[in-house]
C-alpha cells in the first residue's frame, strides 16, 4: 500500500499555474527522483507533499491522513529544504541539539562521532556561518542519521557536497531504502544507477 498518495494536485504562483491534475504515489522503499528545470515547480511541489502549504486544488494524504495541519505526520517526515537550514551564529552541536528538541528526538550523548563521520572534525564547534557550503550542507544532512522517520523529503540535497560526501548520502539512502524508507527528492544532477530510483518529470508550463 503506498504511504504518500497525491491526487490532482495543481498549484498556481505569481498566476502561472505550475502544474495541475499531478498524481503520485509513494511505497515504502520507493525512491522517488523529481526532475524538472529551474522553476518548473519542483520545489512547490515538495511543498505540498510535507504539508507545509496547500494546493490549489487535489489532496495529499499519508497513510490516508491528510498532510495539510497534521503534527503526527510532521513525526513521521524528515524533509530537509532547499536552504540548508541552520541558524549560522550556532555551532554544529548547537543547530543539531535545538533541531534534535524541536523534533522530538532524542539528543545524542556525543554528537562528535556523527560530526567525525561526515568530515567535519575541528569543526564542530565553529558558527555555521562560518563554514563552506558544503560543510554546511553536511551539517543540515546530519538530520538523516538522528531521526528514524518512514519518510525523506529532500530538495536538492547534493549541492555543494564534493564527491565524497554524496557517495556517503547515497549509500546512507540506499540503506534506508532497504530498510523500507521511502524518499522523495529533487536533484539536477544524475543519481547512481544503484539507487534504482523511479522518475517524475515537471516540465515548464508558460
Ligand atoms: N512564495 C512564492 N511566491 C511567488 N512565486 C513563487 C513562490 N514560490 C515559488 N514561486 C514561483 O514558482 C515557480 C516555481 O518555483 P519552484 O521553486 O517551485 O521551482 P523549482 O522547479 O524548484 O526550481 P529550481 O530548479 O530552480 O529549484 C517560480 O517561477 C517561482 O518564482
Amino acid at each position: 500500500m503506498s504511504l504518500l498518495v497525491a491526487r490532482q494536485l495543481a498549484c498556481v504562483k505569481n498566476d502561472r499555474q505550475l502544474f495541475a491534475a499531478l498524481d503520485l504515489e509513494l511505497s515504502a522503499g520507493q525512491l522517488i527522483h523529481l526532475r524538472g528545470p529551474n522553476g518548473a515547480g519542483k520545489t512547490s511541489l515538495l511543498r505540498l507533499l510535507t504539508g507545509l502549504s496547500q494546493p490549489a486544488s487535489g489532496q495529499v494524504v499519508f497513510r490516508q491522513q491528510p498532510v495539510f495541519n497534521n503534527p503526527e505526520f510532521q513525526q513521521h517526515l524528515i524533509y530537509i529544504g532547499h536552504q540548508a537550514g541552520n541558524n549560522p551564529r550556532l555551532s554544529a552541536i548547537e543547530n543539531l541539539t535545538f533541531w534534535c528538541r524541536s523534533h522530538g528526538v532524542p539528543v545524542p550523548d556525543d554528537l562528535y562521532p556523527l560530526l567525525a563521520m561526515l568530515g567535519l572534525v575541528g569543526l564542530e564547534d565553529v558558527p555555521v556561518g562560518h563554514l563552506s557550503a558544503g560543510q554546511q550542507r553536511r551539517v543540515a544532512l546530519a538530520r538523516l542519521w538522528l531521526k528514524p522517520a518512514a519518510l525523506w523529503i529532500l530538495d536538492e540535497p547534493f549541492t555543494a557536497l564534493d564527491v565524497q560526501a554524496i557517495a556517503l548520502l547515497e549509500s546512507h539512502i540506499a540503506a534506508y531504502l532497504q530498510q523500507g524508507g521511502s524518499v522523495l527528492m529533487t536533484s539536477h544532477q544524475a543519481l547512481s544507477n544503484t539507487l534504482n530510483a523511479d522518475f517524475i518529470e515537471l516540465e515548464y508550463l508558460w
